[in-house]
């Protein structure tokens, strides 16, 4: 069959019609030009007519007939105002030619050359991890669709990773810690390095999300805290886990930060806490913070067997003791033993006969012990008892009497911990720059965080009991005396300090307001001693219950 002839324009005219198209497209593009003004406006018209629509339709039908009657009345007096309608119309041209203006360009969608190159290359590497040679149709091959393994993704300006959701087969053994820490150290080897990344394991949708997290802020001054009683904060942490924000004063802006919260006292899970960092790390501080929060509503007993430096407190209405030597530690101690005996007996006395436990037994003990191990070597050395044995006491039976224990011990020291600091310490605290080993000792889990290329003073994790580990940051709070320090982050430590009430230099054993409540208390029940006509001081009444007391204890 004979081919029929291609038309004459479509073989001749190709360059006729190359340049008729250049010229049509020059023609439209001057007519836009001149036109643009009229397109703005009435794409602008366009829009506050769409924009009235809606406004219209989300208004409800009771207030339909005011509007119109309202919007009938502004025509009306526009109408019969001189130049009014020509004002209305220009008013309105203005307001369409506002509207009608181009909008920010969209974002390209979807990632760009660079980032789907990092997307593919974090695809390839987790192909030893995520696959089987049994697996037919893997989800990670060589060569596959890194799309369908990372359904989510975002990049931050420098085009790094900051949020990467991963799939990953069922057959991953996900609930294993080796099995997890291997992932997670390999992309933040890959794409983690110098940030700290979250990761959350969602075992049954076999799906891990990968976030950056921002740096915890620093620069929070020690403040009064808006807490219950029996709460502590201990510092600020992600909100990734923790709902509850607190309102914080930054010099003159307030903004709400989520806190790590310690509950102490009778129904309390964890009573006692354990600190532990490398020096410089913040222990201290720490220690310090906890102090100023106790003495809202309780007493304190400092022993400091390092450079803690709690001078500030010395002799503060609340405070019991600050002690730094030896003999004066085991005084202390030996005497808040004591005390928690005190109290328990008091406490059962009062349950058994139906009253409420008395007033004396209820006002919050703290024990704050900063680096006890310097008393356990010194003690050795002299022959003495090591100031921790006395705590047995209080960690065992703290509880139930409100006393709390608080130990801040160094990493290299932690062989010199008792047995009962380390049992009965369930709220635990780490902080400064620490090994895997370290923390998983320490909090008895890894922190579902990668570890901080830089570790400011005050920065660690946090674990209350069996609950999840919480990156953490103490508040600033320096000693007042440490001139080296920030002055504003000092006043506010100054002004949280109580007042002074008795000579700096008094011992504890003179500081026991409890004990001679107590004493005073008994004659109450000593019926008899009224009705036999000696005139003897209720002290010495007084007196024989309380010794008996403290003989009946176990
Ligand atoms: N949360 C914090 N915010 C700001 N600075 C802090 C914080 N914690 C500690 N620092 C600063 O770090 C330094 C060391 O703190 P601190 O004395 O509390 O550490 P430490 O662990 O007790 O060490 P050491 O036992 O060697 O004294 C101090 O200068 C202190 O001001």
């Amino acid at each position: 069959m004979a081919r029929r002839p291609l038309p004459r324009i479509l073989t001749t005219g190709s360059a006729q019609i190359a340049r008729s198209r250049e010229l049509a497209r020059t023609a439209a593009d001057s007519a836009t030009d001149v036109l643009h003004p009229l397109i703005t406006i009435t794409r602008g018209l366009r829009r506050l007519a769409a924009t009235g629509r809606r406004r219209w339709a989300d208004t409800p039908k009771d207030r339909r007939g005011p509007l119109l009657f309202l919007v009938a009345s502004v025509v009306l007096v526009v109408a019969l105002v001189p130049y009014g309608p020509l004002l209305a119309v220009i008013s309105l041209m203005a307001a369409a030619a506002l509207h009608g203006r181009d909008r920010e360009p969209a974002a390209p969608e979807g990632p760009d050359e660079s980032q789907v190159q990092r997307l593919k290359s974090l695809y390839e590497a987790l192909i030893p991890y995520f696959s089987i040679a049994e697996d037919l149709s893997p989800l990670y091959a060589h060569g596959g669709e890194w799309e369908k393994a990372f359904p989510a993704y975002e990049f931050d300006e420098s085009g790094r990773v900051t949020h990467l959701v991963i799939r990953y087969p069922a057959y991953f053994t996900d609930g294993e810690a080796d099995s997890r820490a291997r992932i997670e150290q390999l992309l933040h080897a890959k794409s983690g390095r110098g940030r700290e990344y979250h990761f959350a394991w969602e075992e049954e949708g076999n799906e891990l999300t990968v976030t950056v997290l921002p740096p915890l802020p620093t620069d929070i001054a020690a403040q009064r805290f808006v807490t219950a009683p029996g709460e502590t904060v201990l510092g600020f942490t992600d909100p990734t886990q923790v709902r509850r924000t607190l309102p914080l004063t930054y010099g003159e802006e307030r903004r709400d930060i989520p806190p790590v919260v310690w509950r102490t006292g009778m129904r309390s899970t964890e009573p006692h806490l354990l600190i532990m960092g490398q020096p410089g790390s913040g222990t201290s501080t720490l220690l310090r913070s906890i102090a100023l929060q106790a003495l809202q509503h309780g007493d304190v007993v400092i022993v400091e067997g390092g450079t803690g430096e709690y001078a500030c407190l010395t002799g503060r209405d609340g405070v019991l003791a600050v002690e730094c030597g030896l003999t004066g530690a085991l005084t202390s101690l030996e005497w808040a033993a004591h005390e928690t005996e005190r109290r328990l007996i008091a406490a059962n006395r009062a349950r058994q006969s139906g009253h409420e436990p008395p007033e004396d037994t209820k006002r919050p003990l703290w024990l704050l012990l900063d680096r006890p191990s310097a008393f356990a070597h010194l003690a050795a050395a002299d022959g003495r008892k090591d100031p921790q044995s006395l705590l047995q006491v209080p960690l065992r039976h703290g509880r139930a009497a409100n006393v709390t224990v608080v130990v801040g011990e160094q990493f290299d020291s932690a062989d010199a911990l008792s047995d009962d600091v380390r049992q009965h310490t369930r709220a635990r605290v780490v902080l400064g720059p620490a090994t895997a080993e370290q923390l998983a000792g320490v909090l008895g889990a890894l922190p579902p965080t990668t570890p901080a290329a830089e570790v400011p003073p005050g920065r660690g994790y946090a674990r209350l009991g069996a609950g999840s580990v919480h990156r953490l940051q103490v508040p600033s709070t320096p000693c007042p005396y440490d001139d080296t320090t920030s002055d504003a982050h000092r006043k506010a430590v100054l002004a949280l300090l109580p007042p002074r009430t008795t000579p700096g230099d008094l011992e504890p054993v003179e500081a026991e307001p409890a004990q001679a409540v107590l004493v005073k208390a008994k004659p109450v029940e000593a019926v008899p001693v009224e009705a036999v006509p000696i005139d003897k001081e209720p002290v010495e009444a007084a007196s024989v219950p309380a010794e008996a007391m403290a003989g009946e204890a176990p």
